[in-house]
């Protein structure tokens, strides 16, 4: 446990043997099962984990966690790049198996080797399986470290101050001591002995030992056992990514070819390839597959999860004979008391499967016809020794190695029982008649009650078993436990009827996970027709156009929801239609962007999009709905969704560091481009908006019909949030600018503009070429007759018939000009040249002018000398309008006419110098600088 940093601050001498005793501890592990076998060097077969940041724990107070970094092994206690605070308790989560304990294993390994987390002085781990141990005893923290890490109580450390020590507590989920943390009594003192609970509420609250650190792993159920204002940063183990799927298998078979065999084999079967990012899934999948090479071929490998599991069962039990009986390689598996043993753990399996229960005592094994002696003996095969505590207690908990091969036994049970007797377990009346026996009706019965009942069942604990059920009922299955089972009873019709069964319940309107679980149901009993057929169609790349049954939608859901590619889901794909969106409806909660953009919807679409994005589990980012007919009812659904306490639409959270405190800022896309959607629609919009703390990056609503009202409320929307307004505007006039669109009535866009982007302008005289006249405070300007007499100044334009205005452009501005003649508008450097002729100082010939000139006929635009003549005829005289958004680098150009702003053109690049406007006059010509201010309507 003791890094070499260590020696140099103890004063006490390490001895060489313990490090060496350290390393070793943390080099080997027991795969899969505990305690059974030999041994594995960790570093032959450990295979990186996924660990994602974030999660809550119980309150608001984690919700802020990211869920999209991911931290490494190395960098687990360093936390977010952002936050300062050091990292002092960090929760692991992660479902059974998915591995969590060798997580810790190999940071143990990595610091004990030297490798890695060498800032940490001094590394205790434990498990709360040890700790239980010490549930009644008095102890003090010392004397807990002493008693688990003898070293240290021979090298006399008797204070941890002034060293930087990391515990770790492994298996939260296993803990039996009762943590209550509002009134256990605080103790700071890590001599003083107190019971267990008190001991873990103070260290992980802080009292004793503030400055160490505490790593606790655990399954989900528990992880609320600890407040979130106890925990600095909470991870989770995902498992195995695909890439490391492939890896963990290449590590175990030494062979690469075979490795890459088995690993298209796994792919091959979907159910079993998406199954392995459990780690101990894999270490299952593994063990069987060796077995089957060592006798045949890749052919030969399991197609189901029945058929792998019946390997595994048949695996274990040889292994079992091989090291507890002396039995030979070749002999069966199938003896009277191995036969006895796999009944018995069945009926334990499938009893404590209907109460729930996954972990059970020696009475439950007793109930069942267990020896609890030979329980543990057998534990390395089907059952482990949870919890085999010496000491103070000796009650002896048990589980099977994973819920799965609980699952895969209870089903064997109800099987084994129906064979063999015709008694159906799970029907209330078990027994059945002797003619239905013979006529076989009670044999559909026992698949149908089976698959009803997994469809009745709220969160799928029954979807697993029911899986192996319908794959025991293939008569390949039950040649492969010939031995175990015998068969006596009723026989099994075809399974055929059952897969037609489950294709008339897929004809209902089932939740997503149910239809995934019929379909992984069809693929146990090897029925693939529909999902081929759906594939089939798919592979011709043409969206959908002829009538699909339900339960050929469901096969769309299943394959869909089965890919790799959910990240953007596009409906035009697949079928632009309303019907469409309604049976794809679980795909779009699984993706993270929707495109239902042109796809002909109506507020039905809103209505269940919704109640969709308003769950929980609704994975949605983005969501496009434009140019559908959802209308002012649609976007009033929509509105509502946005009061969604998850909020909806969505949900790109990020943390902001404002103020020193942690602010959650929601980015939300709204792209609702020509929906229908009237003043009532927007009013309904904006106040929710208020209402609701959304930072809107993007609120397209062009080509809809706001009218003055709903422009009122969205326009003071913006004075009242003006952050989120910055955003609202930005984007919103980039969409209006790329798209060109005319449609927009230009008060809305006015509206739009925040008060300060209304700067007034006015003329500059000493940049004015000496023939151009100012007027009405500098406002106005003709190109006239009379020199000007203007006094000589550096920057006047003394050949070219240009001036520039006094204000510069920063930020945002957008003006209007009225103009007669022949002008040119310009957007120029203040550093532009002024000295020469129109070749020399003209805008729009270098890289440092914009323009847009003016005449009759036409508008062009002009940069770096490039001119576009633009499709616009106009009179000799006009209104012209320029927008330029100095940081997003953008000049654009518009004709005003009445109701309209109509765009012209926009150039985008990146300006390196102050921005002013500039105008070119020739003779007789002049141009106006509009007052909005003044003229804004008054609603505004
Ligand atoms: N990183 C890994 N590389 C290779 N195999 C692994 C890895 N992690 C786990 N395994 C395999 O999965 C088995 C179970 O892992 P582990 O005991 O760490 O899971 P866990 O999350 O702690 O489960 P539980 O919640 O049941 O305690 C290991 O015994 C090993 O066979």
């Amino acid at each position: 446990y003791c890094s070499f940093n260590l020696t140099h601050h103890l004063k006490g001498p390490i001895l060489f043997t313990d490090l060496c005793h350290n390393v070793r501890r943390y080099r080997c592990v027991y795969e899969g099962v505990a305690k059974a076998g030999t041994p594995t060097l960790l570093k032959n077969i450990y295979t990186e984990l996924h660990v994602t940041e974030g999660g809550a724990i119980g309150g608001e107070a984690n919700k802020d966690l990211s869920p999209h970094t991911s931290p490494t092994l190395h960098n687990i206690f360093r936390g977010p790049a952002h936050q300062h605070e050091p990292i002092r308790t960090v929760v692991t989560k992660g479902v059974a198996g998915v591995g969590k304990t060798l997580l810790t294993q190999k940071f143990c390994l990595d610091w004990a080797e030297g490798k890695a987390h060498q800032d940490f002085q001094l590394l205790l781990p434990f498990t709360f399986r040890e700790l239980n141990v010490f549930r009644d005893a008095q102890i003090s923290l010392v004397g807990l470290v002493h008693h688990f890490f003898s070293e240290t109580k021979k090298t006399r450390l008797y204070s941890f101050k002034n060293l930087k020590v990391l515990f770790i507590l492994d298996g939260l989920d296993e803990s039996q001591i009762s943590l209550d943390f509002r009134k256990t009594k605080a103790v700071s003192d890590i001599a003083e002995r107190v019971s267990m609970d008190v001991l873990l509420v103070n260290l992980l609250r802080g009292n004793l030992l503030p400055s160490a650190q505490i790593w606790i792993t655990t399954r989900p159920a528990a992880a609320n056992k600890i407040p979130a204002e106890c925990i600095s940063m909470v991870t989770e183990v995902t498992g195995f990514t695909n890439s490391k799927k492939d890896k963990y298998f290449s590590l175990k078979f030494k062979d690469q070819t075979q490795a890459s065999a088995i690993i298209s084999h796994i792919k091959g079967t979907r159910s079993l390839y998406i199954m392995c990012h459990l780690p101990i899934f894999c270490w299952i999948l593994f063990t069987v597959l060796l077995h089957v090479l060592k006798t045949g071929t890749i052919e030969q490998l399991p197609q189901t999860l029945t058929e792998m599991y019946i390997h595994f069962l048949v695996v274990q039990t040889k292994l079992r004979s091989l090291k507890y009986d002396g039995r030979s390689q070749t002999d069966t598996a199938w003896r009277p008391e191995t036969r006895k043993m796999v009944r018995s753990l069945g009926k334990l399996a499938f009893e404590q499967l209907q109460k729930r229960n996954l972990i059970f005592y020696e009475c439950d094994l007793s109930e069942c016809g267990l020896d609890a002696e030979a329980a543990s003996l057998y534990s390395g095969l089907f059952t482990q020794v949870y919890m085999e505590e010496s000491g103070l207690y000796q009650d002896k908990v048990y589980c099977f190695i994973h819920e799965s091969v609980q699952e895969f036994l209870a089903a064997l049970h109800v099987h084994q029982t129906f064979i063999n007797t015709g008694i159906n377990l799970l029907s209330e009346e078990k027994t059945m008649s002797i003619r239905s026996m013979f006529f076989g009706s009670s044999t559909e019965k026992v698949y149908q009650t089976a698959v009803d009942q997994m469809l009745q069942s709220p969160n799928g604990h029954l979807d697993l078993f029911t899986r192996f059920l319908l794959g025991l009922s293939l008569p390949s299955n039950q040649e492969r436990l010939k031995g175990l089972v015998k068969h006596s009873g009723p026989s099994i019709r075809s399974p055929q009827k059952t897969a037609q069964y489950i294709t008339e319940r897929l004809e209902e309107s089932l939740d997503s996970e149910k239809i995934v679980s019929l379909f992984y149901c069809l693929n146990e009993l090897k029925e693939r027709g529909l999902v081929e057929q759906i594939q089939e169609r798919l592979s011709s790349g043409r969206p959908i156009r002829e009538r699909l049954s339900q339960a050929q939608w469901s096969a769309l859901v299943f394959i869909l929801l089965s890919s790799d590619h959910l990240e953007v889901f596009d409906l035009k794909k697949y079928c632009a239609s309303e019907e469409a969106l309604l049976n794809l409806l679980p795909v779009v909660k699984a993706s993270s962007t929707a495109l239902l953009n042109s796809c002909d919807l109506t507020e039905k679409s809103c209505e269940v999009l919704c109640m969709m994005v308003s769950a929980k589990d609704c994975a949605l980012t983005e969501l496009d709905l434009s140019y559908n007919q959802i209308q002012d009812s649609g976007l009033k659904y929509l509105a509502l969704a946005l009061r969604s306490p998850h909020l909806p639409i969505q949900f790109c959270i990020f943390e902001l560091e404002l103020r020193g405190c942690k602010t959650m800022i929601y980015v939300c896309h709204l792209c609702m481009t020509c929906c229908q959607v009237t003043g009532d629609g927007c009013v309904s919009l904006a106040s929710v908006l208020r209402s609701h703390q959304t930072h809107l990056t993007l609120l397209d609503l062009s080509k809809n019909h706001p009218g003055p009202t709903a422009v009122k409320q969205l326009s003071a929307l913006q004075g009242e949030c003006m952050n989120m307004c910055e955003w609202f505007l930005d984007v919103k006039l980039f969409e209006y600018l790329e798209h060109g669109e005319r449609t927009n009535t230009k008060c809305f866009i006015i509206c739009l503009l925040l008060p300060s982007d209304f700067t007034r302008l006015t003329l500059d005289p000493t940049t004015a070429y000496p023939y151009l006249k100012l007027s009405q405070n500098s406002t106005k300007a003709s190109h006239v007759e009379q020199d000007q007499a203007y006094p000589d100044h550096t920057s006047r334009f003394d050949k070219c018939p240009q001036l520039l205005c006094s204000e510069g452009l920063s930020g945002r501005t957008y003006w209007e000009v009225e103009w007669s003649g022949s002008v040119l508008i310009a957007v120029s450097y203040r550093s532009f040249a002024r000295k020469g002729n129109i070749a020399t100082c003209g805008f729009g010939l270098g890289p440092d002018s914009w323009c847009l000139s003016c005449s009759k006929g036409t508008y062009t635009v002009t940069h770096k000398g490039k001119r576009l003549d633009l499709p616009y005829s106009s009179s000799s005289r006009g209104r012209a309008a320029v927008y330029v958004d100095f940081l997003a680098g953008a000049v654009s150009f518009y004709a005003v006419s009445l109701e309209e702003l109509v765009h012209l053109h926009t150039f985008k690049g990146t300006f390196n110098e102050p921005l002013v406007p500039g105008f070119r006059l020739l003779f007789g010509s002049t141009v106006k600088l509009c007052d909005l201010l003044e003229e804004k309507p008054s609603y505004v």
